[in-house]
């Protein structure tokens, strides 16, 4: 099963070659503003979700806002590190 640190790895190998076709290489060209956007629009969502819907609904919100504080992440050149660290 792919994990927070999995699909952070695979999301910097994708920003590293660039594959066409990839909706993560067309997030990073878009830029901060729009990445920004993104995670406050998830981050709404998610709390809709745990309002209003199940369970499962709830976590794949949830899996949509973690992809984009990665994508965030990514654009911007940190790693995970400099997060955890703070944990
Ligand atoms: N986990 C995700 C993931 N979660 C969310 N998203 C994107 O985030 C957006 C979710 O937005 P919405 O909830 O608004 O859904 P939507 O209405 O379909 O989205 P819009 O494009 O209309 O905004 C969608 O565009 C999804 O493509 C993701 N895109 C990719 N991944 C994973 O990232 C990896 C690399 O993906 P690619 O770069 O696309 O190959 C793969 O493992 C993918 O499974």
């Amino acid at each position: 099963m792919k994990t927070f640190d999995s699909l952070f790895t695979e999301l910097t190998e994708r920003a590293a070659s660039r594959p066409e076709g990839s909706g993560t290489v067309a997030a990073l060209d878009a830029g901060v503003h729009t990445q920004g956007k993104k995670v406050l629009e998830e981050a709404g969502e998610v709390w809709i979700a745990a309002e209003h819907e199940s369970d499962e609904a709830l976590a794949e919100e949830i899996s949509q806002l973690l992809y984009w504080i990665q994508v965030l992440m990514v654009g911007r050149g940190l790693k995970l590190e400099d997060v955890y660290r703070h944990l």
